[in-house]
């Protein structure tokens, strides 16, 4: 078995240290091990170590072991990680726990699928609203949110104040949506436009670009060939 290290509990201010100094790759692999310890926790396992869950996200031990000291991990040397206590310990550091609340902007084919996506909600996340421009769609439902107008945006953001936007709407509107949630008091954009946001400091921003990762695929694929 491989042994994990030794860590004592750390106090509240750690984790807002090790939350400042996590990078941004590191985050993605913490979404990982918690998805991952989810599912483990679901099928009655117990614990795991930093091999077993290094080869569920295809990354080594070491950088398992790297990444959960940094959250102030609790590894037992020759034990592993208890999967319940991990998993907690991760969500704390990612957010979980917390109740966040999403609209979406923009119910195309993208936006009807991730309204439709019922994954969110496992993860702490809830849909407060959806929103559109094209009045055919205004007052259908999906996935059990309600298509309003565009111009309801502000007045929603005000009542229900969401903390996160998702935008899902063709690139050349992607900015000036931006900057209306922004100004509505939206603190963090996923974006599906394939186009890059400026975005103030304070305000989040995580640009998503299916093409762009298949390109990056490609790109990958060729060099292993090579
Ligand atoms: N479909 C995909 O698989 C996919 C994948 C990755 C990224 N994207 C990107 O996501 C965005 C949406 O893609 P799609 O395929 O769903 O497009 P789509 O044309 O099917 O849907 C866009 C929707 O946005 C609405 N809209 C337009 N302007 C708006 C505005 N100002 N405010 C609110 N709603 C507005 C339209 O009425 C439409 O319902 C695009 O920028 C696209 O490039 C799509």
């Amino acid at each position: 078995m491989t042994s994990e290290h030794e860590s004592s509990p750390s106090d509240p201010s750690d984790e807002a240290v090790c939350k400042a100094e996590l990078s941004t790759p590191a985050v993605g692999r913490l979404s990982l091990y918690y998805r991952e310890l989810h599912r483990l926790i679901a099928a009655g396992e117990k614990s795991t170590n930093s091999r077993d869950l290094g080869q569920m996200v295809n990354v080594s031990p070491a950088v398992v072991r790297r990444d959960l000291s940094s959250v102030g991990s609790i590894g037992r040397r020759g034990v592993g990680y208890d999967v319940q206590l991990l998993a907690e310990r991760i969500g704390a550091v990612l957010g979980s726990g917390v109740q966040w609340k999403a609209v979406l902007i923009g119910v195309g084919s993208l936006g009807n699928a991730l309204l439709r996506y019922r994954g969110f909600e496992r993860l702490g996340f809830s849909l407060a609203a959806a929103f559109d421009t094209d009045p055919a769609k205004y007052g259908r439902e999906v996935g059990g949110t309600t298509v309003r107008p565009l111009d309801d945006l502000e007045a929603v953001l005000e009542k229900a104040k969401p903390e996160l936007a998702i935008l899902a709407v063709p690139s050349e509107q992607a900015s000036e949506v931006a900057a209306r949630v922004m100004a509505g008091g939206i603190q963090g954009i996923l974006n599906f436009a394939p186009t890059t946001l400026r975005v103030p400091a304070g305000t989040a921003i995580i640009n998503v670009d299916l093409a762009s990762e298949l390109q990056q695929l490609a790109f990958r694929i060729q060099n292993i060939r090579m």
